[in-house]
């Protein structure tokens, strides 16, 4: 018995070390004086928050959205919020990220010229429409992707040359919780949101030996102008699965994301659901412990995720029961 725990403690210490050695080193940096960052769906909600974040840490911000109105009232924001007030430039570019790709280029170009080459991309512009698959107008099903999955595939791809070209750079993409597990209500907004981790993934592997880093986040319910809006028309089930998860603020998760970008990571969670998600289905190796502990609770982390599915399950059946109910009355 002793000499069988030795070795599975030999076998996972060795594991832990040979992933350790074999990552590339983390880059991590304490603060962004003088770096530009650009942040899609920068005048709202959680972008909003990691734009104030990054003037904080000394950054020259642009934000890019559709409506000017929320684009100069969020600059006003975030330039009060530069430690440099005399130094740091704050600028708004008003862009739909689910244009075609030519445009979204050349106002990528036009960025660089006004604040210089981009250290930071964060794709923050996103939303949700929810409900159930047939019911859903086939022209959200289209945008849910061409916004969520397009509007980061696009800019990333005008980004990624500069930046192996300088060896230096860091990209966030903002998934969901819902990335991770399939949920009702969320079956068009999930789609674009598994197809952004799905390149997060690939494209950490393309960076192999060059200094640009890559960080995916995946966060939970946060209470932005976005969540407010989604939840008018969010079925009863959704909010309940949903909301097993907490309801997070904007400005913990937008300064969490930035910080884990800085510091290397190459997931960002937020809340112990997060965590517990991404240690049984997440596809990264983030670090040699990681990897060992997603070994050692593999089997009790699915029980629970079993039982926790379970329920889910009896949330949407009682609410069948419920509309039915109201149907024979
Ligand atoms: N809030 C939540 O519960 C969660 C949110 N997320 C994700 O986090 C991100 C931010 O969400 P949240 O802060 O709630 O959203 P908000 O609705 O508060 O903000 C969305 C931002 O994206 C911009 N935007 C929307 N569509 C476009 C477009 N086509 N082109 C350019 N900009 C656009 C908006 O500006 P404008 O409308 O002017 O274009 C706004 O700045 C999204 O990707 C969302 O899916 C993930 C998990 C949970
Ligand atoms: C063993 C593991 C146990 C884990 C429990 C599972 C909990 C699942 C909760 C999922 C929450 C999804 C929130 C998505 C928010 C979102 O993307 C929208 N608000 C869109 O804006």
């Amino acid at each position: 018995m002793f000499i069988y725990i030795l070795l599975v403690v030999l076998v996972l210490g060795a594991l832990g070390l040979v992933i350790h050695f074999s990552l590339d080193k983390k880059v991590i940096y304490k603060d962004l004086k003088d770096k530009h960052v650009v942040i899609t769906g920068g005048s709202s909600g959680i972008g909003k928050a990691a734009a104030v974040e990054a003037a904080r840490l000394g950054a020259h911000v642009t934000v890019i959205g559709r409506d000017t109105g929320k684009l100069t009232a969020a600059v006003a924001e975030i330039t009060a919020s530069c430690r440099d007030q005399k130094n740091q430039k704050v600028q708004y570019v008003a862009l739909d990220v689910t244009s075609d790709y030519k445009a979204i280029e050349k106002c990528f170009v036009s960025i660089e010229e006004k604040l210089g080459p981009i250290f930071m991309l964060i794709n923050c512009a996103g939303m949700c429409i929810c409900g159930q698959f047939e019911k859903t107008d086939p022209d959200v099903i289209k945008q849910m992707v061409d916004l969520n999955y397009f509007g980061t595939a696009y800019p990333t791809r005008c980004v990624l040359q500069g930046m192996k070209k300088r060896n230096e750079g860091l990209i966030v993409f903002v998934s969901s919780e819902a990335a991770l597990i399939g949920i009702y209500g969320y079956s068009a907004y999930s789609a674009g949101k598994w197809a952004v981790r799905g390149l997060a993934e690939s494209v950490i592997m393309e960076l192999v030996g060059t200094n640009v880093r890559l960080t995916l986040a995946f966060p939970p319910d946060t209470d932005t102008p976005g969540f407010k809006n989604e939840d008018l028309t969010k079925p009863e089930e959704t909010k309940l699965i949903s909301g097993t998860a907490g309801l997070h603020s904007p400005d913990d998760v937008g300064k969490q994301m930035i910080h884990d970008a800085l510091t290397g990571k190459t997931y960002s969670v937020y809340s112990v659901t997060g965590t517990l998600l991404t240690l049984l289905f997440g596809g990264s190796l983030e670090s040699g412990m990681q990897v060992v502990l997603q070994v050692l609770s593999l089997s009790v982390v699915r029980i629970i995720m079993v039982g926790v599915l379970l329920s889910f399950y009896n949330i949407v059946r009682d609410g069948l029961k419920k509309k039915n109910e109201v149907k024979t009355k």
